[in-house]
């Protein structure tokens, strides 16, 4: 297995494969807000103890403001195009359910490069509770995936999980701020070996591994 520092190959134009491209700064603010607001909204709805009259009005106000926004709609494979401080373009899946910039059911999750990888820094709320208190493990091999697969791709290497294998050292608590790193650790042929953590005041609490298969873009 071999390490590569520079990408092995350029990120391939998802354009050439008839993928519609928005770039992140044609995305209204408005909309990024209101992504804010429905997350809260998912968390109120999810913990409420309210009557059932304030039920059915919040109820209304929400069929109210689906018909508001309903009679546009984007495609569902769209991605968000973010150009680096080289110029370089990268991409992403605008309604990725981990990290879409324009998906509210997705967890506030914006990794950044850092070091040789990526960082983030993400708090968890109810919506992503498993065990009593705790973040389901479900959702921390997501997070982990995005990570790992966001590293790959960042390093000019897009492509697809072939293979996850997470593993949980600790409870991983919710309302707490947790890191997660990921980086490129090798390279062979399309494959990209990636790996990765989650951690809560420096402990890791879930790690992770994956396979990422580069997309072929040989056609
Ligand atoms: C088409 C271009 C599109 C352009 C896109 C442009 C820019 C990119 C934009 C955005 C990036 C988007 C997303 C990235 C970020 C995060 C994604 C989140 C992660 C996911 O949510 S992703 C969904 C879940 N994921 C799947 O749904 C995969 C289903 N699966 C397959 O689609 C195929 O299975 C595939 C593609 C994996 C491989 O298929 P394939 O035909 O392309 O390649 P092949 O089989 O030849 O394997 C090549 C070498 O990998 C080895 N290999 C393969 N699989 C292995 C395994 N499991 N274990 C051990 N080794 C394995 C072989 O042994 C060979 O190794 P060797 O080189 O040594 O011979």
């Amino acid at each position: 297995m071999t390490v590569h520092d520079q990408p092995v190959a350029e990120t391939p134009d998802p354009r050439e494969f008839g993928l519609s491209v928005l770039p992140e700064h044609e995305i209204p603010s408005e909309l990024t807000a209101l992504v804010a607001d429905v997350r809260a909204l998912v968390d109120a709805v999810a913990h409420t103890e309210a009557g059932p009259e304030d039920l059915a009005e919040a109820r209304a106000s929400v069929a109210a403001a689906t018909e508001r926004i309903s009679g546009t709609r984007r495609e569902t494979g769209a991605l968000m195009e973010q150009t680096r401080p080289d110029g370089t373009a990268e991409y992403g899946t605008l309604t990725n359910v981990v990290s879409g910039v324009t998906n509210p059911a997705s967890p506030p999750l914006q990794l950044e490069r850092s070091g040789d990888g990526l960082r983030a820094e993400i708090t968890l709320n109810g919506v992503y509770q498993g065990p009593p208190g705790l973040v389901h493990g479900g959702w921390i091999a997501a997070i982990l995936d995005q990570a790992l697969g966001g590293a790959a791709s960042a390093a000019g290497m897009p492509g697809m999980t072939a293979n996850l294998d997470v593993n949980y050292r600790s409870p991983t608590p919710l309302h707490a701020p947790l890191e997660v790193t990921a980086r490129v650790t090798g390279t062979e042929r399309r494959k990209v070996f990636v790996s990765g953590e989650v951690r809560h005041n420096g402990t890791v609490t879930a790690e992770g591994t994956a396979l990422m298969v580069r997309f072929d873009a040989s056609g």
